[in-house]
Formats: C-alpha cells, structure tokens, sequence
C-alpha cells in the first residue's frame, strides 16, 4: 500500500492553538439544527428528490422541530428553483421555520437564487466559495487575494439584493467550502470581511459555516481548527459559529460534538448521514448522543422507524441495520451474556419503576447493553433478545417468558439451551420466538404421550387424609399403572415405579382464571435425569403430564426432534 503518497494533516494546515478549552467542556445544550437533506444530501444522491419527494422530506424535517431548513440550490435546477418557490406560497412554511437557500459566489447565480426566495417572509440566503490551497489554484484558479475580492464582491451582490427586497430581512451564511483544509489566518480574513460587509450585530448575526468538506483528520484536529476560530473570529457576539462535518473518515459525528465543545453554535448534517460520498454528518445519532446524555435534544425522535421509513423512500437509500438508534438490529441481542444481562436488567428497571411509583418509560434507564430505551424512540422490546447459537439460557428463557408466558427453572433453563444449540448449530439459523416454543414443546411437553409412559386415560382420588391414588391404562397396551402417595404426583411416581422426582414447579401463565398452568417436573429414572413439561387449565393435569414426560424421556431416551 502506497501510503507514502499522503501527508499527515498537520502538515497540511497548521493550527496555531498553543492551549485549548475543549478537552474540559460538556454539551449541555442542543446546538441550532439545520438539516441539509434537501441541499447537500439531495446532490449525492443518485436520483435526485422528485417534487413529491422534496416534499415530503420538508414535512418530516417540520414535524420533527427543525426551525432552520436548507431546501435547495435553486439556482442549479428547474426543480430546487420550483421548490423554494411552491414554498413562497402563504402558509407553506411553518412561522417559526426559515429557509436556507444556497448559491455559489457567482452573480448570475445569486441573481436567481434571490428570483426564487421572492415573496418567503423568512430566509437565509448561504453564499460558499473553496478557499482551501488546492481548490484555489487548481479548481478555481484565484490566489489568495483575487479569491478575496471575489468572495467580497459576491457577498455585496447578495447585500445589495437584499437591501432592494421589500419585506421581511435577508439574513446570511458564508461557507469557506473546505474550511479544514485552509489556512485559518485566511478564512479569518474572508469571514471577518464579510462580517463587516454584511454589518452583523447581535440582532442580526451572520452565520459562518466551517465545513469539513472532506474529512482529513482526527476529530481533535477539527475541535482546534474551530476553537481558534471561536476565539478569533471579530465581533463574536454578531457571528453564530457553524459547522458542517462530513464523515469521510468515520468521523463525523465525534468532529460534530468536539466542534460544539469547541465554540459551534450550529450543526449542518442529514437525517442518517446521507450525502456526498461517505455522507454528511447525521444529525439523527447527534441529536439522540444528546438525549443519551440527559440532554433535550429539541428534536422529536419518538417514531425512529417512521422517520427512517420515509427517508429511505426520499433518499431511495436503505439505512443499514446497524446504523446508530435507527438499525433493524442496534437494540437486539444475539449473544448469551448480554441477553442474560439485558433480561435482568429489564426486570430490574420494571422493578424499579414500581418501587418509584413510576411508568417504566419514566423511570430512570440503566439497562445493560441499551444505551437508550428503545421505546424512547418508539422501538417495542420484541426484537430485543434474538435467539441463534450465539444465544444462552437468559435470552432464551427470555423470550419463552415473554412471549408464552413461562418462567423457566434455572436448571430447565441449562437443559433447553443445550437442545437450542443443538437445533441452531445445526440449521445455522436465528430462531424466533414461535420456533422456540414449538422446539420446548418437542423437547418436553409432547413426550407425554410418547413413550412407555403413554396413557390413555388416568385418574386420582383422596382415599384418606393425605393418601392418594392413582390409577391409569397405558397406550401400548402395557396395562395398568397404580400406584399410592402423599399427593397425586407421588402416587404417579409410586405407579411408575424407580422414579424420583429432583424438582417440581408450576405456575400461571398469565393472570386471570382462564390463564394456563405449566408444570415442571425434574425427574431420575436410575442413571438418567430428564425433565418434563405439561401446560393445561388444570394444574393437576399439568403436573401429571409433566412426570409422564418426564418419565418418557427418562426411559426411552429419545433425542429431541426438531420440528
Ligand atoms: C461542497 C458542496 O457541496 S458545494 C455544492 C455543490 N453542489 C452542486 O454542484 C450541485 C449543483 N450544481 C450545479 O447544478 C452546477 O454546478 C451549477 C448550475 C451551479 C453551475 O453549473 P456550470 O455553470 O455548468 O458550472 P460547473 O458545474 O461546471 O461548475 C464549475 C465552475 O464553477 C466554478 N465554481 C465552483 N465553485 C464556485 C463557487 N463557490 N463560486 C463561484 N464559482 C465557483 C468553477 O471554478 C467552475 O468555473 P469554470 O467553468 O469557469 O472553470
Ligand atoms: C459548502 C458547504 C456548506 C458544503 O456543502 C461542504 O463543504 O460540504
């Protein structure tokens, strides 16, 4: 691998920061969100938005609180021009949400970017030129000066237009495209002018966007970059300090937050992290990283698959299952530990919340293995613990809780996870919950009536205090089976001769009178120890069954089959 061909980035832009704030500061705020789906998302993609599509995007930014939308480059296409000016339309555009629009420094665009804003009471209009050495010299062929003076040239055409617009202000956005790899004593001599040009105040701030347009280095190399800029810039106090990370080296959303504990006070990105290349930074894990943090991300996340939905049919892109909050499987388990220990701790947070006198979704979260609730974000817990071979006894005993309502011994629970391994070894395949259940039925509720044990019919009676009978006839011709104990179960084990029964358990499997009992039986038939299972709306049955099983199992050995 040639890796000799690149330079280290800080031989490509020097940072004279000596001492740095960052390292010590927390994000206790959300920053100002300003979604660029509809922009800089929407030029990567391979088919761009259609109208319809642009639509519904600027919907779903709307409903989820963002008071600040990038819509376009209107100037680029017949279909931004089209969109920004469907939006001109009374009532379009929520009061409390602006409009970005975008253009390169270039009169003939700016001309008809300010076409289309005609008649939108509340705009932005966001004016970048590359001012990084490379794309001076060879994409744009200025210098540093000639680039200057462009910029400045640019900037008053945009003033000078929205000084002739009749209504509500213009206010303004520059972005140094390629602001991570200029030299900062020349992006704080064009922004600086522009602060000036524009006549920024404190009412009326100009926004300075600092893009990592291509991400070139470690995320601290970002937080120092904008922090130099957060204590240079002139006149702070009418400048709100932007940033607009892309994630070309993974790292888009650590440059976001080392940014914002760096001076940024404005966040550009994209539902997901679509955008050019790798993607923009996603606005979606910054917002959540917040709420994770017990920060109120001003953002309204609580149906994260129904945001993901529609901005997989706008973007036609799918979002990857393990995309951070929004994947198919970021709040599943798969493997036995941390089913064993999301389980518990699922049952300690319920216990938890009653303790408080609380709903479970208002009770503190301390859940191993889920950094957020997963309802928070309008995620059920059923995908939560996923059965494969990878699976232990918690999370299957987990899933037969939840979903048949079964509470498992422990012992039972070791037993059965050996004949899951055995069913997942073998297929290779996840198992779900139904499956698990057909498979516990195999292994120890149907061996009841297969076996030597088998019976055709059975009874018990009290025929004194404390002594019971049992009497029943076997399937295979075998008989007749009588036997006397201190219970019906003891009799039955007395019927069957040189049993034992280790351990006995049963439950409800739900409330209420029409619920079902289980019955556990652990039973040892010589060497041999197996248990058994019997679920029925009698409890007696239940257990009966339970020691057939048990007993079957024991004497015929069968292995499991798996259904
Ligand atoms: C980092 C970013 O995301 S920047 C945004 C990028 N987005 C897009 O490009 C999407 C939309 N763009 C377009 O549709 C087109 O590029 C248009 C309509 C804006 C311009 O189209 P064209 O006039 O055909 O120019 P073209 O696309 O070839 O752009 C290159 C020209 O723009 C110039 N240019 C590039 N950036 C800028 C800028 N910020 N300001 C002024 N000129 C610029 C280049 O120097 C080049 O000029 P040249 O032809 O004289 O060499
Ligand atoms: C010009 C800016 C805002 C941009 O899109 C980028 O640098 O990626």
């Amino acid at each position: 691998m040639p890796y000799h061909r690149y330079q280290p980035a800080h031989r490509r832009v020097e940072v004279p920061l000596t001492e740095r704030g960052w390292p010590a500061r927390r994000i206790e705020q959300a920053p100002l969100w300003v979604p660029v789906d509809l922009r800089d998302g929407n030029q990567a993609l391979a088919e761009p938005m259609d109208p319809a599509r642009k639509r519904r995007m600027f919907e779903l930014l709307v409903a989820m609180g963002f008071k600040e939308i990038e819509v376009g480059y209107p100037s680029a296409s017949q279909t931004d021009f089209d969109f920004v000016r469907d939006l001109a339309v009374p009532g379009a555009v929520p009061e409390d949400v602006t409009i970005v629009v975008f253009t390169a420094a270039r009169r003939d665009l700016i001309e008809r970017t300010f076409e289309s804003v005609e008649g939108l009471p509340r705009v932005v209009v966001h004016l970048y030129t590359a001012t990084a050495p490379t794309w001076r010299d060879v994409v744009l062929g200025q210098d540093r000066e000639s680039l200057r003076a462009l910029i400045r040239d640019a900037a008053g055409h945009v003033a000078r237009l929205a000084d002739a617009r009749p209504g509500a202000p213009i206010r303004y956005e520059f972005s140094p495209e390629v602001f991570n790899l200029t030299e900062p004593d020349y992006v704080l001599e064009v922004c600086d002018d522009l602060t000036a040009l524009w006549d920024a105040s404190p009412d009326r701030p100009v926004i300075h966007n600092l893009p990592a347009t291509v991400e070139t280095a470690t995320p601290n190399v970002y937080a120092d970059q904008i922090e130099y800029m957060h204590r240079h810039l002139a006149r702070r106090d009418s400048v709100i300090l932007s940033v607009h990370p892309h994630n070309d080296r993974g790292t888009g959303v650590a440059c976001a937050e080392l940014a914002l504990l760096a001076g940024a006070q404005r966040v550009e990105g994209c539902l997901f992290g679509n955008g050019e290349r790798t993607g923009n930074v996603d606005l979606v894990t910054l917002a959540l990283n917040l709420h994770s943090q017990g920060v109120d991300p001003m953002l309204d996340l609580s149906d994260i698959d129904a945001i993901r939905r529609t901005v997989e049919h706008c973007n036609r892109l799918p979002v990857p299952d393990r995309h951070p909050y929004a994947g198919d499987l970021v709040y599943t388990a798969f493997s036995g530990t941390h089913q064993d220990a999301i389980g518990k701790g699922l049952a300690h947070h319920a216990k938890r919340a009653a303790e408080l006198g609380v709903p479970v979704e208002q009770a503190p979260w301390e859940v191993p293995y889920l950094p957020i609730d997963p309802a928070d974000v309008g995620r059920d817990y059923q995908a939560v613990i996923r059965v494969n071979s990878q699976s232990g006894k918690g999370g299957i005993a987990y899933l037969l809780n939840t979903h048949q309502g079964l509470d498992l011994p422990r012992r039972l629970q070791i037993d059965f996870s050996a004949v899951v391994q055995r069913a997942t070894d073998g297929s290779g395949a996840e198992m779900t919950a139904e499956e698990l259940w057909r498979l516990f039925q195999a292994a120890y509720l149907d061996p009841a009536d297969d076996g030597p044990y088998a019976l055709a019919d059975w009874s018990t009676a009290e025929s004194g205090p404390g002594v019971h009978e049992f009497a029943g006839t076997r399937r295979d011709g075998g008989g007749e089976l009588r036997g006397t104990g201190n219970g019906p179960l003891s009799a039955l084990a007395g019927a069957l001769g040189g049993i034992d029964i280790l351990h006995y358990a049963q439950h409800a499997t739900g409330p209420g009178q029409d619920s079902q009992a289980v019955a556990y039986v652990e039973a040892r038939v010589g060497e041999t120890i197996r248990w058994g299972a019997g679920r029925d709306t009698s409890v007696l049955t239940a257990s009966i069954r339970a020691l057939l099983a048990a007993a079957n199992r024991a004497t015929a050995d069968k292995a499991v089959r798996v259904p």
